[in-house]
C-alpha cells in the first residue's frame, strides 16, 4: 500500500490510478514511495486554488466586531442570521446579486471589490470558510456559513 496519508484513487479521464495526499492535497500519477516529498512531485490538475466572493455580516460575537461600515458592531448573532438570510433570499430570487449587495452590506474590507478576495489555497482561510468554498461548484452560492469572523454568503467564482 502507498505510504501513510497517501490514498490510491482512480482517474476516470485516464482510466488509471493516481495517488492523493490528504495532508498536502497533492495528487501524483506515480505510486509514492516513502521518499516521495511534496517538492519532488508535480501536482496534476487537482483544484488546489479556488476563487470566491463573499458577503460577511458580523455580530457581537465576531472575533473582530468592527468594520469599515461600523466601528463597533453590536447586533446579536441571531439578528445577523436574519439579515444574511434576507440577503440570500434576494440573491436567489434574482432581485440582486452577491457582488452588488456585498459592496454596501459586507462587513469585510473586500466589500469594495464586490466581495472578491481572489484565489486562495488550502490552509489560508478559516476551516469553516475553506471547507464551505471547496464544497461549492464554480458559480454556486453557499448557504449561511458561520466562521469566527461572522456569518458569510460565499459565491465560488473559479
Ligand atoms: N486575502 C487573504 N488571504 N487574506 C487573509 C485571509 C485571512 C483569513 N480570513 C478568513 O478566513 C475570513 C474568511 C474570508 C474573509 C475572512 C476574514 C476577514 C474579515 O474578518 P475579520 O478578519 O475582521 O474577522 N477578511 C479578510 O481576511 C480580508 N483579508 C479579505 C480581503 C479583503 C480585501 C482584499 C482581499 C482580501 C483567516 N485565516 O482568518
Amino acid at each position: 500500500p502507498p505510504p501513510a496519508d497517501w490514498e490510491e484513487r482512480h482517474s476516470n479521464s485516464r482510466g488509471v490510478p493516481y495517488y492523493f495526499n490528504r495532508t498536502t492535497r497533492q495528487s501524483v500519477w506515480e505510486r509514492p514511495t516513502p521518499s516521495t516529498s511534496a517538492s519532488s512531485t508535480i501536482t496534476i490538475g487537482a483544484p488546489q486554488k479556488v476563487r470566491a466572493s463573499h458577503l460577511l455580516v458580523k455580530h457581537a460575537e465576531s472575533r473582530r466586531p468592527s468594520s469599515w461600515k461600523s466601528p463597533t458592531i453590536t447586533r446579536s448573532k441571531e439578528e445577523a442570521r436574519k439579515i444574511i438570510t434576507g440577503f440570500r433570499k434576494r440573491i436567489v430570487s434574482g432581485e440582486t446579486d452577491l457582488p452588488t449587495l456585498a459592496k454596501t452590506e459586507s462587513d469585510c474590507s473586500s466589500a469594495q471589490q464586490g466581495g472578491d478576495f481572489g484565489f486562495f489555497g488550502p490552509k489560508q482561510m478559516q476551516k469553516a470558510f475553506e471547507d464551505a468554498t471547496y464544497a461549492l461548484q464554480v458559480g454556486e452560492l453557499s448557504g449561511v456559513v458561520d466562521s469566527d469572523s461572522g456569518l458569510h454568503l460565499i459565491l465560488r467564482t473559479a
